[in-house]
């Protein structure tokens, strides 16, 4: 039998296991992490029952709390349906396709110093663009895992298909409740996280 490497994640629930095996210290492996979200195979039986839709806009489920260290939650993206541009509240974020397409638009953080993006300044000085700058745009395959930071950018995360629905697994670490959003002008506001369920049981609409 081949060596298996690490810990084998054979279903969700396995994935959520070794997920707070990797947490338990108070360092974090972000490869590991990476490493476990990779290796799950998506199975649509396993997340079927977090799998909810609203005709409107992409729907946050949340899976596991992560006893306190992150969030695991299924999103579910509607045809056409996307994200504002967003930041990432200084947290990790892992996003992984579990059924259909999405496209990541990237963007640079707006006046975020060098010292936070570890990029120099362009050479005469800032560029004071009134707009966000585009610097990628990438397509999720199923199983394929996208990671981010706010020291690599904002991003927008949308639904390309407008006949076909979409579904992700995304792992927040540290968890956070809420974020910063982005208009076109860099107009930049705060917004609140919410569930639409937790634990596969829609959330109260006061509860959100
Ligand atoms: O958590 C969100 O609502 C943003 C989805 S793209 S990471
Ligand atoms: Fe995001």
């Amino acid at each position: 039998k081949p060596l298996k490497y690490g810990p084998a994640v054979d279903s969700l629930t396995d994935l959520v296991a070794a997920l707070h095996r990797e947490f338990e210290s108070n360092y974090v492996n972000i490869e590991m992490v990476n490493h476990l979200m990779l290796t799950y195979k998506s199975n649509p039986r396993e997340w079927r029952k977090y799998a909810k839709f609203d005709r409107y806009t992409y729907t946050r489920n949340l899976v596991d709390a992560g006893n306190g260290k992150f969030n695991l939650l299924i999103l579910c993206w509607g045809e056409g349906h996307g994200s504002s541009v967003h930041d990432h509240a200084d947290s990790h974020c892992f996003m992984k396709m579990l059924k259909g397409d999405l496209r990541e638009k990237r963007y640079e953080y707006p006046n975020r110093t060098a010292r936070d993006t570890g990029r120099s300044h362009h050479p005469d000085g800032e560029i004071d663009s009134r707009e966000l700058v585009e610097i990628g745009e990438t397509p999720i395959a199923v199983n394929d895992v996208a990671y981010i930071n706010d020291n690599l950018g904002l991003h927008r995360v949308e639904n390309p298909s407008h006949s076909d629905t979409s579904v992700s697994l995304h792992l927040y670490c540290p968890p956070f409740d809420t974020c910063s959003v982005f208009q076109d002008n860099l107009k930049k506001t705060t917004a609140k996280v919410t569930f639409w369920s937790k634990y596969g049981v829609r959330t109260k609409q006061n509860e959100q």
